[in-house]
């Protein structure tokens, strides 16, 4: 079997995970495993994780650890046969430890947006909620105001995008996310990319995993999906 290749994207709210893990998963055929999603899907199914982490999120506050471990490890165990991109998840230190017990990572990607760029994006993101489509009002909005262009269903926005929550969910990041990314650092793996514009990134985050993505793996990607 070709080795399989194992990526994690960094970056605070807003610095454009989704919309970049969106364009991997699509180029490089990885799966985007998103942990706001899955959260977003516990929730929707009323799970126990999901009924503790729904309190936790509609006041900007980060899901407790060791509920994020036992939510994601059992996820990523199921997806020993593919290669993956994990978006959302290590937030923290002891998230990215747990983590590292359970599987060895190829590139770590960490995005570093300016504040304010952050906060101006948030204001204007609307998601599909069934589907958790990210539309901007500005830099993608959908065809027609307020709906999501594929089932037609209304746009909501995420409690934690409203602006009471947003301050504080962008000042607390920071804290939790230098150790996370020095520890990168220190694994030789941290790939920095600075810029104000998704578009502006993209063409080095996908020369990156052009270089990084095991040939055989890219060639058997390229086979499924022709
Ligand atoms: N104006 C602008 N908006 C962007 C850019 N990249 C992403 N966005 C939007 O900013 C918001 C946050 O992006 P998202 O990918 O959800 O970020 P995440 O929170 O890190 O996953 C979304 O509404 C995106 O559509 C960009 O380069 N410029
Ligand atoms: N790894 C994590 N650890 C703790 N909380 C998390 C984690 N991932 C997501 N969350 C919670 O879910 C919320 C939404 O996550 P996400 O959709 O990734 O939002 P954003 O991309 O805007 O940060 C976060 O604000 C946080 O409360």
């Amino acid at each position: 079997m070709s080795k399989l290749f194992r990526a994690v994207i960094l970056g605070p709210p807003g610095s454009g995970k989704g919309t970049i893990s969106e364009r991997v998963a699509s180029s490089f055929g990885l799966q985007h495993l998103s942990s706001g999603d899955f959260l977003r899907e516990n929730i929707a199914a009323k799970t126990e994780a999901g009924v503790l982490a729904k309190t936790y999120i509609e006041k900007g506050a980060l899901v407790p650890d060791h509920v994020m471990t036992r939510l994601m490890l059992p996820r990523l165990e199921e997806m020993t046969r593919h290669s993956w991109l994990l978006d959302g998840f290590p937030r923290t230190l002891a998230q990215a430890e747990a983590l590292n017990s359970a599987c060895e990572l190829d590139v770590v990607i960490s995005l570093n947006i300016p504040l304010e760029t952050l906060k101006e994006r948030l204001r204007h993101r609307w998601i599909h909620p069934a589907s958790g489509r990210v539309y901007n009002m500005c830099f993608n909005p959908p065809r027609v105001q307020g709906v999501d262009d594929i089932s037609g269903e209304p746009l909501i926005q995420h409690e934690d995008d409203k602006p009471e929550a947003l301050v504080a969910r962008l000042r607390h990041y920071k804290d939790v996310a230098k150790p996370v990314i020095d520890l990168y650092r220190a694994k030789g793996i941290l790939h920095m990319f600075s810029d104000t514009e998704t578009d502006r990134i993209w063409p080095y985050v996908s020369s990156l995993l052009s270089a990084k993505i095991p040939t055989d793996l890219a060639d058997a990607q390229r086979a499924t999906t022709h």
